[in-house]
């Protein structure tokens, strides 16, 4: 991917991380001395194909203007909404209508690699097709009834963990999730909303490493993996 192409990444931070349990919104939890979020914006700011950030914050946020990373003139702020889908939609409206491919990237998932981001961003040189980075399940996988046993086993061919980034083209994402809104269907993800216009998503294999900080157990987690992030671009560095 050449350094001339730059797209603008939209980060959904207007969860309130229920699942985290912690006093503060998770995106704000501190690991090896920065919050989430700041790992985030600082991986997706320091690609060369990024070119701006629009971080979608919560009506309710106190924290966010006190990051040094608020005052950085490639970071840009919108208000978000009730559920996920709702934050990319508003941020997808702060875009101007120029723009032909937004990514999107979730707050919550600060280990992203910028192998993973090229290789994602080379489907724009190709077509018109978007796509997202995905993992392949590796696990047995089983279906569970509502007693909570085995209805059966579920074939883990072709079946993978949706990541982000996810992207697209912007009038096809920005329309599909309106569509999806006004026909009151869930949208987990940006693929979904393609999926439930009958468009094609293709799959780009990404490593695992990029989970999104959902339980408590995922901050030792993606410490481990930012550390290691760390310790193999300083030993680039002196390379
Ligand atoms: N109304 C919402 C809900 C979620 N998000 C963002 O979407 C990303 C992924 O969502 P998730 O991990 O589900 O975050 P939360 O909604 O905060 O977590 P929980 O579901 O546990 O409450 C997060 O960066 C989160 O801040 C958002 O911008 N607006
Ligand atoms: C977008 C996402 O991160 C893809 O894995 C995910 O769908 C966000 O919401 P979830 O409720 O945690 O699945």
């Amino acid at each position: 991917m050449s350094t001339t192409s730059q797209f603008p990444v939209i980060l959904p931070a207007a969860g309130i991380g229920k699942r985290m349990q912690s006093d503060i919104p998770k995106q704000y939890l501190v690991i090896l001395g920065k919050t989430i979020i700041e790992h985030t914006i600082t991986s997706l700011l320091s690609h060369p194909n990024v070119s701006y950030v629009v971080i979608v914050l919560s009506s309710n946020d106190t924290i966010f203007q006190t990051l040094p990373l608020a005052s950085n003139p490639r970071v840009k702020t919108t208000l978000g909404g009730k559920e996920r889908a709702d934050s990319v939609l508003a941020g997808l409206q702060y875009l101007s209508a120029q723009e032909k491919w937004v990514l999107v990237h979730d707050a919550a998932r600060p280990c992203l690699k910028h192998d993973d981001l090229s290789n994602l961003l080379a489907l724009t040189k190709s077509g018109e097709t978007g796509g997202i980075l995905a993992s392949p399940v590796r696990d047995t996988m089983k279906r569970g009834d509502s007693n909570g046993t085995i209805a059966h086993t579920e074939s883990r061919d072709n079946l993978w963990h949706a990541l982000t980034p996810q992207l697209f083209p912007l009038q096809q994402l920005k329309s599909a999730l309106i569509e999806a809104q006004q026909k009151h269907v869930p949208i987990t993800d940006e693929a979904s909303a393609i999926e439930f216009v009958n468009q094609n998503v293709l799959l780009v294999e990404g490593s695992a490493s990029n989970i999104k900080v959902t339980k408590p157990e995922d901050l030792m987690l993606a410490e481990f993996y930012l550390s290691q992030q760390a310790n193999q671009a300083h030993f680039k560095d002196h390379t």
